[in-house]
């Protein structure tokens, strides 16, 4: 980007080795503590990518955090109210296989890191799609993440009452393992410092809703947001890696949906992957994802092996 190009832009843009001199102006050291917990997150993740890039983001999202309270504290005083206690809440978005969950994993670890312990909890909107026997009765079982996938009042209506400071809010959880919510289970979220709301349709507004149409939207609730980027190559084959792996571990389960996977060959299962991935998460990539990216507050850009290339900052 030239010089008017970045005038002209809504967001600060830094290349990596921009981006990891900002941890340089603090002391950000990880303890022996840090690298165990990070080291349970994700085998591959490289320990150079928390440190110049995660480590400068958790600093930069706990400024924001402070600078929150610090806005709060104002109208308190200006009413004379007491101190309500609202959680701070920060989505990430992106493509299905992205690395949603594993980012939000990462920034719970660091933040929970900074001095003031805040408690961070962690919610996936997977938690409020419908169930396979609602999907299957809709014909959207090949609509799976899509927006008329979700029940998207239930997903606003769990989102509102955490910044309500309501003190005790649940979600339903959704297993990758028996493809569909798991009857009876709940995350419950007891009014955390921060809220890392993680899912592929948390900047979608109304207006990619228009078979249920409604007018308070997630993002009306979220302070930051994130949208996590990559080429669609490299999520083409970040997804046939991940239904690989799934393949190997969870698949191989009696009890797992896709059970019948396991006794494929490598190469007949990443046929099915990627017509999974043409025929599903690419268009709802291209139709109801890639469009929201825009506005985020903050996008990071991943090349391969999922290292963080460019960052956005929206000024
Ligand atoms: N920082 C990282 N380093 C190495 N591998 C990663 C990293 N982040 C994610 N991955 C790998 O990429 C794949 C997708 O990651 P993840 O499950 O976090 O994605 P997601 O965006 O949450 O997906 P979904 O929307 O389907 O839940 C996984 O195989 C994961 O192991
Ligand atoms: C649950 C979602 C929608 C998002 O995590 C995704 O992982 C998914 O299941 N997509 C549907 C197509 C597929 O099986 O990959």
């Amino acid at each position: 980007m030239n010089d008017v190009d970045n005038l002209l832009s809504p967001y600060l843009v830094f290349n990596r080795d921009q981006w990891s001199g900002l941890r340089n102006s603090v002391p950000l050291t990880l303890t022996q503590e840090d690298l165990v917990n990070l080291r349970g997150i994700h085998d591959e993740l490289s320990l150079e990518e928390v440190k110049d890039i995660y480590l400068p983001l958790s600093r930069l999202l706990n400024l924001y955090v402070r600078a929150r309270q610090r806005r709060s504290k104002v109208i308190e005083q200006f009413l004379g109210t007491e101190p309500a206690h609202v959680p701070y809440v920060i989505s990430i978005a992106g493509s299905v296989a992205v690395g949603k969950s594993t980012t939000a994993r990462i920034l719970q670890a660091l933040l929970d890191r900074w001095p003031e312990h805040p408690t961070v909890e962690l919610v996936t909107t997977d938690g409020f799609l419908h169930p396979n026997h609602v999907l299957e009765s809709r014909g959207l079982m090949k609509k799976k993440g899509f927006p008329e996938s979700y029940d998207m009042h239930t997903l606003v209506k769990f989102v509102a009452d955490i910044k309500a400071g309501k003190s005790q809010v649940s979600a339903p959880v959704y297993s990758h393992h028996i493809y569909d919510i798991v009857p009876g289970a709940k995350k419950v979220v007891q009014r955390p410092d921060i809220l890392l709301l993680e899912g592929l349709n948390v900047l979608q507004s109304g207006m990619d809703y228009p078979h249920d149409p409604h007018r308070v939207f997630v993002s009306d609730f979220v302070d930051f947001s994130i949208y996590v980027d990559a080429s669609e190559d490299l999520l083409n084959q970040w997804y046939v890696e991940r239904f690989q792996c799934f393949r190997r571990s969870a698949f191989s389960d009696p009890n797992s949906y896709f059970h019948h996977y396991s006794q494929l060959s490598d190469a007949e299962a990443e046929t099915i992957a990627n017509q999974i991935w043409q025929e599903i998460n690419y268009p709802n990539l291209r139709a109801n994802i890639l469009p929201t990216r825009e506005r985020a507050n903050l996008i990071l850009t991943k090349g391969q092996c999922h290292a963080i290339e460019q960052v956005r900052l929206r000024k």
